[in-house]
């Protein structure tokens, strides 16, 4: 029989395979490294998991669209598969039937574009709150914490077009499962023993406190979902905010049973930590890394401000139809995803079968990462690719939908962000108010040097460590 050959990569050690060899902060950074040496296809053995990097736009495409069906599953992992109830959400599933049910029930009732537009006076709300916030900061002349509040409006943003108004930021209650996500976002970016050493790994988990840890905060959401479920379900509590809320919608399906697959509340309550967690810190992170590029490129910041104030300086606030005709504001949000993606490696992906792609064979369960960072940075797609220039895409027709693949990063296929919409429309109408109320300038002491984007904190989506303290200078535009 033919011998399978596994592409190229990094030698490892036995038992642990290439596990040591991986840096803990900037991963993509350091896979990115490594493939430099070893190919756009470079083979890893994390533990006994069979693992597979992809760096390049050429074979990106090859997996996420001309072999995206052996491509498309996700690896069961402890962390995810537990706050997930064993993977009844859509992020987490596996391939297969029921992931495809949960797909359609979400394109229709969730993100759509009809849910989407519904939602847009919430997004519209929030970024005015924002703004007003910092034009108070701006009157004082002080630091604004940009990141903390960002994260805030895309959490509250996300909070009300989930479970409607009452289940606002302030609540102590809302306050904690806010708290709530950001733990879990650091125990999913942590990894557990048992996702590579399946023999002994749940042991050591055991013994590290990780799984205690899991089981509590899997818990305490439970806990948090089961009080808003059972305010949504009784008859004696009408209330008008809570129509038309995502879980009002996953609800209505629940009690008719209109759909192929009947849901029950786990899959509602895992659909809904899958929102949370893909919608909230995702957006924000994304604003975060566009206002540090754009502080270190005054030129970018210059035509940014001039083009939304050109168009707009006689309004008081920029809404999502005005956000539609800034092409250079549009050509920022893509030069930062290029540059540092939110998702470096996407989400991971796993084999569905034996396969072979670029002359190689890949083992049926591989887990998978494309590092789009690395695509990103690529010279053979882009032009000075570590210089920071939106201009590039003016005028270019690569947009950011999964349909070139040099510039994925909300992924392709039959995986895609199904969020891309609402992501988008977030990321661009806080940006836009950002720009067109304020100039931004260092805090004293400080100059734009010291901005460290090379710094992150690890995870899924790494941010900056320092969290981007601004002083805005309010910009006289015109009445409200
Ligand atoms: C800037 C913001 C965002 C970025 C960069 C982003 C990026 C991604 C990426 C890279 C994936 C994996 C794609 C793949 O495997 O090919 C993904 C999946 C997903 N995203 Fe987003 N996302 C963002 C915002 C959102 C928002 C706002 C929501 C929901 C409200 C959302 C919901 C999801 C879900 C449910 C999945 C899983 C889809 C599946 O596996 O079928 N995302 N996202």
């Amino acid at each position: 029989a033919k011998k399978a050959c596994l592409p190229p990569g990094p030698v490892g050690l036995p038992f642990i395979g290439n596990l040591h060899q991986l840096g803990n902060s900037n991963l993509h950074e350091h896979l990115w490294r490594l493939s430099q040496k070893h190919g756009p296809l470079m083979y890893l053995r994390l533990g006994s998991r069979p693992t597979l990097i992809v760096s390049s736009a050429k074979m990106a495409r090859e997996i996420m669209k001309t072999r995206d069906l052996e491509f498309c599953s996700r690896p069961v992992l402890t962390a995810t598969n537990k706050i997930t109830y064993n993977g009844l959400d859509l992020a987490f599933a596996p391939y297969g039937d029921y992931w495809r049910e949960v797909r359609k029930i979400c394109a229709v009732h969730v993100f759509s574009s009809i849910r989407v537009q519904s939602f847009r006076s919430i997004r519209e709300d929030e970024v005015s709150r924002t703004i007003e916030k910092i034009s108070k900061s701006a009157l004082a002349s002080k630091p604004f914490n940009l990141t903390t509040e960002m994260v805030s409006l895309t959490s509250t943003a996300i909070c009300r077009a989930a479970f409607g108004k009452t289940y606002e930021i302030g609540g102590s209650d809302t306050n904690r499962f806010l708290e709530l996500l950001v733990e879990t976002q650091a125990m999913i970016s942590n990894p557990f023993f048992s996702d590579y050493f399946p023999c002994w790994g749940w042991l050591a988990d055991k013994l590290t406190g990780m799984s205690y840890r899991l089981g509590k905060i899997f818990e305490e959401f439970d806990a948090f979902y089961n009080g808003i479920i059972d305010d949504n379900l009784c008859p004696n509590r009408p209330n008008p905010e809570r129509e038309g809320t995502i879980l009002d919608v996953l609800l209505q399906i629940y009690k008719d049973g209109s759909f192929k697959l009947q849901l029950t509340l786990e899959h509602i309550k895992a659909i809904l930590t899958d929102i949370f967690l893909a919608g909230t810190d995702t957006s924000a992170i994304t604003v975060n890394w566009a206002m540090a590029f754009l502080m270190k490129n005054p030129e970018a910041m210059r035509k940014a401000q001039e083009e939304v104030r050109g168009l707009f300086g006689n309004k008081g606030f920029v809404d999502e139809d005005d956000v539609q005709q800034l092409s250079y504001l549009k050509a920022v949000v893509k030069e930062t995803m290029r540059l540092q993606p939110t998702a470096p490696l996407l989400l991971p992906r796993e084999t569905t079968r034996e396969c072979s792609i670029g002359g190689y064979e890949i083992p049926t369960k591989t887990l998978v990462y494309v590092n789009v960072w690395a695509v990103g940075r690529d010279p053979e797609n882009w032009e000075n690719p570590y210089e920071f220039d939106p201009d590039r895409f003016m005028g270019s027709s690569i947009d950011l939908k999964g349909n070139d693949f040099e510039l994925t990063p909300f992924g392709a296929g039959r995986r895609i962000c199904p969020g891309i919409f609402i992501a988008l429309f977030t990321v661009e109408l806080s940006l836009a108010n950002l720009l067109h109320k304020f100039d931004w300038e260092m805090p004293s002491g400080m100059n734009r040097e010291d901005i460290d984007m090379n710094d992150v904190l690890p995870g899924i989506s790494p941010r900056m460590r320092d969290d981007l303290c601004l002083v805005p200078k309010a910009y006289a535009t015109g009445h409200k």
